[in-house]
């Protein structure tokens, strides 16, 4: 299986493309989350968006999904097959709301979310089958009363998709995996609804020492301080750049 980092940026990054990983695997493959800046990074890795057929929505901040639209309508009027949408099923209203207002109206009549998508409705903590590969879905513990996916594959990855440090989970699973991409804001204070350096710092070093940091602030979209924050740190907490690749391998 080959990971590669789309984008590594939080909300508001402008520097470096929002937070997306690529995994490729057998013949197939799944986009996590799909930022508008996946064009681009897409095209820089050299992936066709025709090619993009498998998608997991982890939630709906803006910056997870303002691809969507448009990887849609591309798919429809440049490729030749709708993309499969894996999904939270209490997200799909919410997103065709979103959606909607672009996409219900076109020349060729009205439209349904359908009508662009394969949607995989996911249960609470389900999970779906690809390439062999099980995907398993849990709740991430971002914003009260939202409704935010994480994604485990064993004996691959564990994702943490946006959330604070679940810690008694990710303890739990990193035996059982072989990277663990956390987010992580790199800010000197504290967010309620992301994880920090100093809350990583706490794990232990068995698992710190798999974990790999992603979604961070614009400052570290330079290569050279993501560099010195990684030789400060040679055995745990590395920083994943955009468009950097990790091979996993085959399932053992
Ligand atoms: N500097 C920041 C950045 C974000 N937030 C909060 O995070 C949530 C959005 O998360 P993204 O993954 O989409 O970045 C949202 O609840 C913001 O309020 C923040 O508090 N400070």
């Amino acid at each position: 299986m080959k990971l590669t980092f789309l984008g590594t940026g939080d909300m508001f990054s402008v520097e470096q493309h929002h937070n997306s990983m690529l995994a490729e695997f057998g013949d197939t493959h799944l986009v996590i989350d799909f930022p508008e800046s996946n064009a681009k990074a897409l095209k820089e890795y050299g992936f066709a968006m025709t090619g993009v057929h498998n998608v997991f929505i982890t939630h709906l901040h803006e910056d997870h999904i303002n691809g969507v639209q448009m990887l849609g309508y591309y798919a429809q009027i440049v490729g030749d097959r709708k993309p499969r949408l894996f999904i939270h099923e209490e997200l799909v209203e919410p997103l065709w709301s979103i959606l909607s207002p672009g996409m219900r109206y076109t020349t060729d009549g009205e439209r349904t979310m359908s009508d662009y998508y394969d949607v995989v409705p996911l249960p609470d903590g389900g999970s779906f089958e690809l390439g062999g590969v099980t995907f398993e879905t849990f709740r991430t513990q971002h914003v009260p009363g939202m409704i935010s996916n994480g994604l485990m594959a064993k004996p691959y990855f564990y994702y943490s998709a946006d959330s604070t440090l679940d810690r008694e989970r990710v303890e739990q699973i990193a035996p059982d995996v072989q990277l663990i991409f956390h987010e992580c804001h790199m800010h000197d204070l504290v967010i309620k609804s992301h994880t920090s350096l100093k809350d990583l710092e706490q794990l232990p070093a068995e698992v710190r020492q798999k974990t790999v940091l992603m979604h961070y602030h614009d400052e570290y979209a330079d290569a050279e301080k993501r560099a010195a924050f990684n030789r400060a740190h040679p055995d745990d907490l590395r920083m994943a750049g955009t468009l950097e690749s990790f091979d996993l391998g085959n399932r053992e």
